[in-house]
């Protein structure tokens, strides 16, 4: 387990608190991911726990050893730490063999020649890299020297193996592949990983849990899915993409623990976090695959009311439109070639009728 308590990091120089006051548990075996946009901290969290940087306050234990205590003035350096960690750069030796880049840390930690080169065989080719032992690590692209870096990660056996955006670097289709290899490996061997990335798609796909990040600080923890269809926040919502916001008041709740939240839009039934008492404000957020054209009359908690559509953009294999009711604009995307596609084609620059299918509310601060 990785346990972080109270821990804050400054840099010099700078007002900004990259780490403020963040405490996390990480379970054994499970594949935790810190998810944030760009400059909120991530990274920096991930070096406090691998010991690349120092943080200014707070505690970190792994797998019950304190490596970390400001109060203590305990610091154990990167290699004492017991974990591995895999570099958006690959942090891949030049001059080395593929060989080589992988027996390294084995070499410093004094294990013998043959137990080196069993482990090293062992981990190339659960990468998929075993006939290339003998290459000089230049002359490997970029999602072999990835792999490379996987290898040299697993070859120590750690229990914890920390990865600071792996996958940044390495095009669309490699990235998905890579993403299926490393979920893979992890559910193989069963180590404790901790993932950085700003990408909600490969969070989501990889993740057992997800810690949002913003300015510092954990915004909301949940699996996948809890986050995704309950966010707890404005900034949680958005960043996981609901992009059309409508204020509200809550009026009551239905049989299956739906919030009944009045809008200027209708009545709503909504998903919910947290409870919320009759007379509290909300924000009702609809993702864009929960709002479509009415079919018919409005059913309880979905209504139906007349909207304009202002744009339709092509995407590929869908089409996102935007439509106005009064001052709300909605979003919405339906795929390409289905009735309901066609309809709203049909209706740009003009009024139809629009539904709300589901949706789910954050209270509004
Ligand atoms: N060595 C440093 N000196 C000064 N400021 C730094 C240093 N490293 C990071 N920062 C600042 O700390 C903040 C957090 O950076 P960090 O790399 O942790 O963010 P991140 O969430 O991982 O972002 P990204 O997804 O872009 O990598 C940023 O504002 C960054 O500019």
């Amino acid at each position: 387990m990785i346990q972080i308590s109270r821990l804050y990091k400054t840099y010099p120089g700078s007002k900004y608190t990259p780490v403020d006051d963040l405490s996390l548990e990480i379970q054994d075996g499970h594949f935790f991911t810190l998810l944030g946009p760009s400059g909120c901290g991530k990274s920096t969290t991930l070096r406090c726990i691998a010991g690349l940087e120092r943080p200014d306050q707070g505690e970190i234990k792994i797998n019950g050893v304190s490596v970390f205590s400001a109060e203590a003035g305990r610091n154990l350096p990167p290699y004492k730490r017991a974990l591995s960690m895999v570099f958006q750069s690959y942090a891949i030796w030049p001059h080395m063999t593929v060989f080589q880049n992988v027996a390294y840390p084995l070499k410093c930690q004094g294990q013998s020649r043959e137990d080196i080169r069993k482990e090293v065989a062992w981990s190339l080719d659960l990468v998929g890299l075993g006939h290339l032992a003998d290459r000089p690590a230049p002359l490997l692209s970029g999602g072999e020297q990835q792999r490379v870096a996987l290898a040299r990660a697993i070859a120590g056996r750690s229990k914890v193996i920390l990865f600071d955006e792996p996958l940044s670097n390495l095009d669309a289709k490699l990235r998905e592949t890579m993403r299926s290899e490393i979920r893979a490996l992890h559910q193989q061997l069963k180590f404790t990983a901790l993932y950085v990335t700003h990408d909600q798609e490969e969070a989501f796909s990889m993740s057992d849990m997800v810690a949002i990040m913003n300015k510092g600080k954990v915004r909301e923890l949940g699996s996948p899915e809890e986050l995704y269809t309950t966010p707890r926040s404005e900034f949680g919502a958005e960043f996981l993409g609901a992009r059309t916001k409508v204020s509200g008041t809550v009026r009551g709740r239905t049989d299956d623990n739906l919030l009944v939240v009045e809008t200027p839009l209708g009545v709503v039934h909504c998903r919910h976090f947290a409870d919320h008492p009759p007379g509290t404000s909300v924000f009702v957020y609809v993702r864009q695959s929960e709002i479509l054209p009415s079919e018919g009359a409005a059913q309880p908690g979905a209504p139906v009311f007349s909207a304009r559509i202002d744009s339709v953009e092509f995407v590929g294999d869908t089409i996102d439109w935007v439509a106005r009711a009064g001052d709300i604009a909605l979003h919405g995307r339906s795929l390409l070639g289905r009735p309901d596609c066609k309809k709203i084609r049909e209706h740009l620059n003009e009024a139809i009728d629009l539904q709300i299918v589901s949706a789910c509310c954050v209270p509004s601060t």
